[in-house]
């Protein structure tokens, strides 16, 4: 019975009648034994004859509960189709109904009212070996805010998403939320809510909290690499600080979101001829991803010879105060390296509720590139478009925000008001636009490109250590992979089809950039080459492994 209820394990409908035979498995199937293909296409039927989206989601969710294989096979046959479900923007509304659609257990629950028993709770997971953990607390989950234990739905969707485009195998993969209760007041009055119903813990309990999770996991998975989703700003940003020379860490949305964003611009800038250095970089939103961005940007342009103080000089940022500039005393330390120079933009037009917006900006700055991460939906205005393609030849424009209705624009918009100029890419994904005679292809600016890669690379190199220089080495080499450099209408950045090959190359360049850094041990190319195509899982079925069964027996008769 193990055998058919454990997700890794189990073949379904494709136990072989000898497997069936060994194992007394006949009784508990049905007589016919399919092949994975046959049970790929029978699936497909099942996810097909499902009504929504979300309905889609739960079906998919529920096979990865009951036959992995199975469940990861459909969705690298359906990838374009599929990973809008079980990732963004779908997984959005699988986060806020975590409660009304859950089923069964998955990754950890580390709640703080269980605080003193976290080594324990993390002894309790359900693979011993673990190559990568996504963790969230669910504050800032995508564009939509607090979803407290329903957070949970994205380190489930994210390593769904590094066995599916990094091939890390899913039985080394740990999901886990810290329920640190919620702010979320419809969550906190839902009498079907499951987290802990309790007011966010904040301050030195929060920062405890952080610190013992931490310490337990350096105890229990001292090799793995630990990564950070969906933490608020205040919190994101001094996590990673804390602890990223302390273990295999880093932080999707600060640095896997720079990553790929500055491989869009790379690759954009492949098509449109221009240099980086001769970017001016125009930003909405100036919160930890937005931050992280300007910062790999700023790293970008000073390799490419220009003076910290002129890279700087570079950007505008504008958050829902207006540009951020040095009398502006609400800054972090880390806004304030972008803030621009108080008297030098003292006489510019403030038409944003009496400060300087997007708008002014776009009206005074000969502005590149224009970069969205503010969650207002509609906010990059047609008036702002039009007057950023009135100056420059080919305005990189990208929408970030997720979910989709979060988009600052949507690309067929951008595409008619700069008559097909912009060099366009999202954070949700958007179907091809039609301009003219041809289909332009809108590229999915999402860490997804990034972070995959980058777990492989770090597993299949042994590295110690995540660095900046590691996520830029991944970024080039994204960019490098841009079917934009070949075909002007391509997107922007590979196609899904292609991710999992791109991916390869991505992993040994990280893998090189730990080497570089000592932080690896040293391997020639080809053997880290290789090791990299080893790592990577694919879902096929191999033989039941009898101590597999051994095990599944031992826990049974010990329970
Ligand atoms: O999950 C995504 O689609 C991208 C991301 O990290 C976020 O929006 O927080
Ligand atoms: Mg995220």
């Amino acid at each position: 019975m193990s055998l058919v209820t454990t997700p890794t394990l189990n073949k379904g409908t494709a136990f072989t009648y000898d497997e069936r035979t060994r194992f007394d498995l006949h009784g508990l199937l049905p007589l016919h034994v399919e092949t994975l293909d046959d049970q790929v296409n029978r699936a497909y039927q099942a996810y097909l004859r499902k009504q929504d989206d979300l309905e889609r989601h739960i079906y998919l969710r529920q096979l990865q509960d009951t036959n992995e294989v199975l469940f990861y096979r459909l969705v690298l046959d359906h990838i374009d189709e599929m990973m809008p479900i079980v990732y963004t923007p779908t997984v959005a509304q699988g986060c806020q109904l975590f409660s009304k659609i859950y089923r069964r257990p998955r990754g950890l629950f580390i709640s703080y009212p269980l605080r003193d028993r976290i080594p324990e709770l993390l002894r309790s997971r359900p693979n011993r070996e673990v190559d990568v953990v996504v963790v969230t607390d669910g504050e800032r989950i995508l564009g939509i805010g607090d979803q407290g234990v329903g957070g949970l739905g994205i380190p489930i969707g994210k390593l769904a998403l590094y066995t599916l485009i990094g091939g890390i195998d899913p039985a080394r993969t740990l999901p886990i939320v810290l329920d640190v209760g919620t702010n979320n007041q419809e969550l906190l009055n839902d009498p079907e809510y499951l987290g802990w119903r309790h007011e966010r813990i904040t301050g030195k309990d929060y920062d405890e909290f952080i610190d013992q999770f931490v310490e337990a996991v350096k105890d229990e998975l001292p090799n793995t690499c630990l990564q950070w989703e969906d933490f608020a700003t205040p919190h994101a940003r001094p996590i990673l600080q804390h602890y990223r020379d302390e273990l295999l860490t880093f932080n999707d949305d600060i640095q896997g979101t720079a990553a790929v964003a500055l491989g869009v611009v790379l690759s954009a800038l492949r098509v449109s001829g221009g240099s980086l250095k001769d970017q001016k970089f125009v930003f909405l939103g100036a919160g930890s991803a937005s931050i992280g961005v300007a910062d790999y940007l700023r790293q970008a342009l000073v390799v490419e010879g220009l003076s910290e103080e002129q890279a700087r000089s570079q950007f505008w940022i504008v958050d829902k105060d207006g540009l951020l500039h040095s009398k502006r005393a609400d800054l972090s330390a880390e806004q304030q390296v972008y803030a621009q120079n108080a008297e030098s933009v003292a006489d510019w037009p403030k038409t944003f509720n009496g400060t300087i917006g997007l708008a002014d900006v776009i009206g005074k700055v000969d502005a590149n590139v224009l970069l969205g991460f503010s969650t207002v939906g509609g906010a990059f205005t047609e008036a702002i478009v039009r007057e950023m393609a009135r100056k420059v030849a080919r305005p990189i424009i990208l929408p970030l925000s997720n979910p989709t209705s979060k988009a600052e624009a949507k690309p067929d918009d951008l595409i008619r008001w700069t008559d097909g100029k912009a060099l366009v890419a999202t954070g949700s994904p958007f179907p091809p636009v039609k301009h003219g005679e041809s289909d332009i292809f809108i590229a999915q600016c999402n860490n997804v490109y990034i972070f995959p890669a980058v777990g492989l690379g770090l597993v299949a190199s042994g590295a110690t250590r995540v660095t900046d220089g590691m996520l830029l080495a991944a970024a080039h080499a994204l960019a490098e992979n841009s079917p934009a450099l070949k075909n002007p209408t391509a997107p922007l950045l590979p196609v899904l089809t292609d991710v999992r090959k791109v991916a390869v190359e991505m992993a040994v360049a990280v893998g090189v950039a730990a080497q570089n850094e000592g932080l690896a041990p040293k391997t020639n190319l080809a053997a880290l080459r290789s090791n990299v195509i080893s790592c990577q899982w694919s879902p096929e079925y191999s033989d039941v492994d009898l101590s597999d069964v051994d095990l599944l027996e031992e826990v049974e008769v010990t329970q």
